[in-house]
C-alpha cells in the first residue's frame, strides 16, 4: 500500500516562492492502477516526484509498504527507492549503452550479484517483448520500443510500485494502446501498484482502477475511474471528460429541441437500447436520439445517450421514472415542455 499524507511541496524561487503541491493525501492500494490527471502546472510531477523523493515534500509523509520515505536518509534511502521504479516520457535512456547494457546498469546499481545479471537481463527483456534488440543501441530503437526498455529497466529490482510520468505521451496512439497494455499485463501478472500522470483521459479510460484529477496543486476530485466517466462532478473534471466523451450539439440542432433535453446513463450490462425502444412502445412518448455512445471502460460498458422526450407532461414524466425503474440515471438538460 502506497500512503500520501498531507504532502505539500513549495519550491523557492528567486521571484518568491511558488506552491507545486498543496496538502494533497491519498492512498492507493496495493496492486492498483492510479491515475493523477490535470493540465500542465497542476502538480502531477511535483507529487510523483515526491513519491520518490526525487523531489523532497516540504511537508508530509510518504509511506510505502508501512516505511516512511520521508525519514529515510542516504543509505536506507536509497534501498527503499530501488523497490519504487520509475518510466518517463523521454525514455532517459544511456544512448552509449545497448539495451541489455541499460537494464544491467539498474541490476549492478542494486549490487545484484554478477551471475544473476545475465539471465535477469534476458528475463526482463522477455517481459517486454524485446528479446532480439539485447545488443542494439537506443538510437536504433522506436519510441514504443524504447519506452519498452524503460519499463524493463524500471522492473529491474522487482519494485512494489512503478510511477509512471507521462509515460505514453511522446507516442502515437497505436504504440500508445501497446504500452498500456504492456502496463496493465505488469500489473496484474506482477501485482505492481502503478502511478501514472497524465493529461489524457484515453490514458486513463483505458488502465486505470481510481483516479485524481489535480488543479493548482490541490486535488479536485477523486474516484473510481468507472464513476468519474458516469458522473464527473467538478467543471475541469468535466472538461476532462468531453475530451473523450463529448455531448456537444451543433446550434441549429439545439435551437429545434422543443421537448425535454435528458442525457440518459446505462451503468454495466444493463441493456439501454432496449429500456428506450420498450419506454417508447409503453408511452405515448416521441423520443429523438441527438447524441449516443457506449463506452468501454475496462471493458465494462458505460451507455450515455442525449436524448429530446416529446409528448404530453404527464407521459414524459411517467416515461422517465420508467427508464429510471429499469436502471437507467435520467438527467433532465433542458424542458421545453
Ligand atoms: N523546480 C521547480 N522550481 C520552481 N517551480 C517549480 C519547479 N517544478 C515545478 N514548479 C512549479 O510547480 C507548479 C507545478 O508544476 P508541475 O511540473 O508539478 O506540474 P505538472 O502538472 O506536472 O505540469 P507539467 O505536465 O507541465 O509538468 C508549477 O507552477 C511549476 O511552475
Amino acid at each position: 500500500m502506497l500512503e500520501i499524507q498531507n504532502i505539500t511541496k513549495i519550491y523557492k524561487t528567486k521571484k518568491g516562492e511558488v506552491t507545486g503541491v498543496d496538502n494533497v493525501s491519498l492512498t492507493i492500494d496495493k496492486g492498483e492502477v492510479f491515475g493523477i490527471v490535470g493540465y500542465s502546472g497542476a502538480g502531477k510531477s511535483s507529487l510523483l516526484r515526491c513519491i520518490n523523493l526525487l523531489e523532497r515534500p516540504t511537508s508530509g509523509s510518504v509511506i510505502v509498504n508501512g516505511q516512511d520515505l520521508t525519514k529515510l536518509k542516504g543509505e536506507q534511502l536509497r534501498k527503499a527507492r530501488l523497490k519504487i521504479g520509475m518510466i518517463f516520457q523521454h525514455f532517459y535512456l544511456i544512448s552509449q549503452k545497448t539495451v541489455g547494457e541499460n537494464i544491467e546498469f539498474a541490476l549492478k546499481a542494486a549490487a545484484t550479484p554478477p551471475k544473476h545479471i545475465n539471465a535477469r537481463v534476458r528475463e526482463l527483456l522477455e517481459m517486454v517483448g524485446l528479446s532480439e534488440k539485447i545488443d542494439v543501441y537506443p538510437a536504433q530503437l522506436s519510441g514504443g520500443q524504447k519506452q519498452r526498455v524503460g519499463i524493463a529497466r524500471a522492473l529491474a529490482n522487482t519494485p512494489s510500485v512503478l510511477l509512471c510520468d507521462e509515460a505514453t505521451s511522446a507516442l502515437d496512439p497505436k504504440t500508445t494502446v501497446s504500452i498500456l497494455r504492456l502496463l496493465k499485463k505488469i500489473n496484474r501478472e506482477l501485482n505492481i501498484t502503478i502511478v501514472l500522470i497524465t493529461h489524457e483521459m484515453d490514458v486513463v479510460k483505458e488502465i486505470c482502477d481510481r483516479m485524481v484529477v489535480m488543479q493548482d496543486g490541490k486535488v479536485i476530485e477523486e474516484g473510481a475511474v468507472y464513476d468519474i466517466f458516469a458522473n464527473p462532478v467538478e467543471p475541469l473534471t468535466q472538461e476532462f471528460i468531453s475530451s473523450v466523451v463529448s455531448f456537444e450539439l451543433p446550434p441549429t440542432i439545439l435551437e429545434g429541441v422543443t421537448g425535454k433535453m435528458v442525457k440518459v446513463l446505462f451503468k454495466g450490462d444493463v441493456a439501454g437500447e432496449g429500456v428506450i425502444s420498450d419506454m417508447i412502445q409503453n408511452f405515448e412518448v416521441c423520443g429523438n436520439f441527438l447524441h449516443g455512445t457506449i463506452e468501454y471502460i475496462q471493458e465494462k460498458p458505460l451507455g450515455i445517450f442525449l436524448m429530446e422526450l416529446q409528448g404530453q407532461p404527464d407521459n414524459v414524466e411517467r416515461a422517465v421514472s420508467y427508464m429510471e425503474g429499469r436502471g437507467a440515471f435520467v438527467e433532465v438538460i433542458d424542458d421545453a415542455i
